[in-house]
């Protein structure tokens, strides 16, 4: 439905040229809540922006459905972005207009009538979970309720797709939860397309069905969410799934625990699903003349489902550990890795 190709964006000031965005291709599915995760300078929000033009890219295209966005004249532009809402991170909002009035500003740019504009706003307005407060300033509201607001403005002419811009980074965990389940319930009933960036790898895996990693520009490593999560290839997205699964400092830990009982086989065993993994441990112990004592695991759920790590201590006779290994690697979909032999 979003197709980017090429799409660049140079600044050039007195003192440096800078390629915020260099030479990005990507496709975005219709319907799909897709992430942009990076840090700080890494181009995304020059990158979300160049989107609806907000920056003008210095080359490549975006099309959307069958416009290509960045040839249209400025008439045609400001047409085709009603088709496109945005959220910001510090909410944009206009201080001196009412909840009610903040979200029934795009509708009176549209040229909505009052009656209708009442009615839509009135259902934004339900929908975002605001009912009581339509008459309330920005000013007394807290930081979910603003970007409640920012939401339901966004949302005001019906777009297609919407443009998350670090849309959570100012609210505490709590908030930024429930303004998350808010971006997928959203997405579920409207069918609305989200293009999120972020520098959080939570909010990429609470709601994101895919994820694009990018640095100095680039996009480095892109897949769907738990594709990433299982297999990161790029440093940079090690360090990002770390920010989930805890640091790889504690698996460098790992084998000091066996420090009791040194024998046998350290085993990562990575899987897909919590209870198939549990079936597996009781058939492995139950097939083959094994034990098997579990040192750590950690289960991480994701919009597609839930994947877990875990490392498992296997003791008892070399060729019969090694039957278990091969029986997991032929037969069955759990990842198996020998980190140590001890
Ligand atoms: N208007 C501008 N003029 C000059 N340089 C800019 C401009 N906007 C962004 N840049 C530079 O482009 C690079 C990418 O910035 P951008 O804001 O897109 O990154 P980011 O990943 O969104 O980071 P952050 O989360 O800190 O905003 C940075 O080096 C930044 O200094």
């Amino acid at each position: 439905m979003i197709s980017i190709k090429g799409l660049r964006k140079q600044y050039v000031t007195k003192e440096r040229q800078i390629i915020a965005v260099d030479d990005l291709d990507l496709d975005i599915k219709e319907g799909e809540i897709f992430g942009v995760i990076g840090y700080s300078g890494a181009g995304k929000s020059t990158f979300i922006r160049l989107i609806n033009r907000l920056e003008e890219p210095s080359g490549g295209s975006v099309t959307i459905g069958d416009k290509d966005i960045t040839r249209l004249k400025k008439n045609d532009l400001r047409i085709a972005r009603q088709d496109i809402g945005m959220v910001f991170q510090h909410f944009n909002l206009l201080w001196s207009r009412t909840v009610a009035e903040n979200i029934a500003f795009p509708l009176e740019i549209a040229g909505m009538s009052k009656t209708d504009r009442k009615q839509r706003v009135q259902e934004l307005i339900d929908l975002v979970g605001l009912t009581g407060r339509e008459d309330a300033y920005p000013s007394e509201l807290s930081g979910g309720q603003k970007q409640r607001v920012g939401i339901a403005r966004s949302l005001a002419n019906k777009p297609k797709l919407l443009l998350c811009d670090e849309a959570t980074s100012a609210l505490d965990p709590e908030t930024t939860t429930s303004i998350l389940d808010l971006l997928v319930d959203i997405n579920e009933k409207m069918g609305l397309t989200i293009i999120l960036i972020t520098h959080e790898m939570q909010v990429i895996r609470k709601i994101c069905h895919r994820v694009a990693v990018m640095e100095e520009g680039k996009v480095v490593e892109m897949g769907d969410v738990l594709d990433v999560f299982l297999h990161p290839k790029q440093q940079i997205t090690k360090k990002f799934v770390s920010q989930v699964m805890g640091n790889t400092e504690e698996e460098d830990a790992i084998p000091s625990m066996l420090q009791d009982n040194p024998e046998g086989k350290l085993i990562k065993l990575q899987f897909i699903g919590e209870s198939a993994n549990k079936a597996l441990i009781s058939q492995l112990a139950k097939q083959f003349a094994i034990d098997i004592n579990i040192i750590q695991g950690k289960i991480t759920n994701t919009k597609a489902g839930s994947y877990g790590t875990l490392f498992v201590q296997i003791t008892g006779e070399d060729a019969e550990i090694d039957r278990a290994i091969l029986y997991v690697q032929t037969k069955t979909s759990v990842e198996l890795e020998v980190i140590l032999n001890v």
